[in-house]
């Protein structure tokens, strides 16, 4: 699937350091984990900020990727499963097991990954309203038409001045 987002959110690492600290805050009331199972590429940064704040220790990987190109979804594919000695953390099935991903935009990630730990809790820093459903804890929405930039993605660059970039 191809869309054009109309919008940009560019994220520092800073802000993104935040916003996965603001992250961390809510996912502290809502008890303990015995293990992160962090969605690659994107989950690999948030990850790493949450089990620092929250003291997890041991970090599982499930890979999948689907977008090839900017914003240019493609097949999605799970290039690594998630290891039997945690999906049979606690009493099975995710149970004890925080997963984290960088964003939810259409929920098709989220929901391959789900269904492999369907009683996981599942985290992200940012939600598009079509993935939101999918997603027990995010921390900021951005509309649909918004392609969000990480700070792992982007430099600083030349930007033209607003009033050219507006006139007609
Ligand atoms: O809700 P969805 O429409 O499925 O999109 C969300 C996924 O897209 C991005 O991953 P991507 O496949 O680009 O791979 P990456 O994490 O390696 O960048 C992002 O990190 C999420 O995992
Ligand atoms: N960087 C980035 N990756 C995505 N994958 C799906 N949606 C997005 C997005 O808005 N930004
Ligand atoms: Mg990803």
């Amino acid at each position: 699937m191809t869309v054009s987002p109309d919008k940009a959110f560019p994220v520092s690492w800073d802000q993104f350091h935040r916003d996965t600290r603001a992250l961390t805050w809510r996912l502290s009331g809502h008890g303990t984990w015995d293990a992160i199972v962090c969605v690659t590429r994107g989950g690999l940064v948030p990850a790493a900020i949450v089990a620092r704040e929250l003291g997890i220790r041991v970090i599982e990987t499930v890979c999948v990727a689907s977008y090839h190109e900017y914003s240019e979804q493609g097949e999605l594919k799970v290039l690594k499963p998630v290891a039997e000695s945690v999906s049979r953390l606690g009493e099975g099935g995710g149970d004890r097991v925080l997963i984290v991903d960088d964003l939810v935009d259409t929920g098709k990630t989220a929901r391959v990954v789900r269904d492999m730990l369907p009683k996981a809790h599942f985290a992200t820093v940012y939600a598009k309203p079509m993935g939101r459903p999918l997603v027990d804890t995010f921390v900021t929405e951005v509309s649909q038409d918004t392609w969000i930039f990480f700070p792992w993605d982007t430099g600083l660059a030349f930007q033209p001045p607003i009033a050219q970039a507006t006139r007609g």
